[in-house]
């Protein structure tokens, strides 16, 4: 039993979402929702919800327990709030999982991507990188000005906060633009974005959810993200300097060669880590790096 909610917890995958869209009409939606909902809180509460010792739990600690946390949101709100928290912990796992990982592509500048296939036959991409910002700094860039992205990033079209759950919590709309020389047409995502912050770190989750207001767009392919995250670590002796991690975990849907794809998301994840860099030159242009 245990097994199965944790499943259904963190699975916010494929057949999750597949099954949320066959539950479209609003009522029956609801009350799975809030069943889902139930069954967390209530495990938690019993101390049941075993999450993996190195998963730090200090963002719940400041915050008042799920209960209240949750006691004057509407099904709707509480919902995105768990599943944005069960994707940073499920995308966690992946991202700090220690085997099969291979050495994808290695830059001049020291970045580094890692792959590693998981099971069900998905790539994911692990880009490790050393920014000239403090995890803060990048907090407000990369999460709390996200509808600014696109300003500086050019693969990235528009991206539209949809709703906001508190101030840790949103789903957004994004639009990209056309990759690998047009080859792949403009993908639209929903995701639901959740940030948490632990001491020092700063921790982004998301993946891909559901909106009654927002169903595909006719003319775009709805990519997936599954869970996907961010980890932003002070350095040790620099503290205005951070560890980049990011996970991307993503099916970019359409019928595309699996070597073309996964060509242009390592390489994705490349460029955008040089426009974010170069937007952060223009934020301390005095030590450009
Ligand atoms: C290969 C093709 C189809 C996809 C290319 C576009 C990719 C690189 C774009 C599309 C949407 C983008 C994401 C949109 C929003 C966020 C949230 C922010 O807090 C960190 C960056 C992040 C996570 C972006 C990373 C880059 C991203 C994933």
């Amino acid at each position: 039993m245990l097994r199965a909610v944790l499943k259904l917890c963190c699975g916010i995958t494929y057949p999750h979402l597949r099954s949320m869209a066959g539950l479209q009409r609003a009522g029956l939606r609801r009350a799975a929702l809030a069943a889902f909902g139930q069954e967390i809180t209530h495990l938690q509460s019993r101390g049941q919800m075993v999450l993996p010792a190195w998963i730090p739990l200090r963002w719940t600690e400041k915050t008042e327990p799920v209960e209240q946390r949750t006691a004057a949101l509407a099904d709707e709100d509480v919902f995105y709030l768990k599943q944005g928290e069960a994707a940073l912990i499920e995308a966690l796992k992946i991202v700090e999982s220690e085997d099969g990982w291979k050495l994808e592509m290695a830059e001049k500048n020291g970045d580094v991507i890692y792959s590693k296939v998981l099971t069900g036959n998905r790539k994911v991409f692990r880009l490790e990188a050393e920014l000239n910002a403090s995890p803060e700094e990048l907090h407000d860039i990369l999460f709390f000005r996200i509808e600014e992205i696109h300003e500086w990033n050019p693969s990235i079209k528009r991206i539209k906060v949809l709703k906001h759950v508190g101030r840790n919590t949103m789903v957004t709309h994004e639009v990209s633009v056309e990759m690998a020389g047009n080859l792949i047409g403009q993908r639209d995502f929903l995701n639901v974005r959740y940030s948490s912050k632990s001491e020092s770190r700063v921790y982004f989750g998301g993946a891909a959810t559901w909106m009654e207001s927002l169903p595909p767009q006719p003319g775009f392919v709805r990519a997936e993200d599954g869970p996907t995250c961010i980890i932003l670590q002070p350095l040790q002796d620099r503290p205005d300097r951070s560890r980049f991690i990011w996970l991307l975990n993503m099916d970019i849907r359409g019928w595309l060669p699996q070597s073309l794809v996964n060509k242009a998301l390592p390489q994705a994840q490349v460029d955008f880590t040089k426009h974010l860099r170069r937007r952060l030159a223009t934020q301390h242009p005095e030590n450009k790096s």
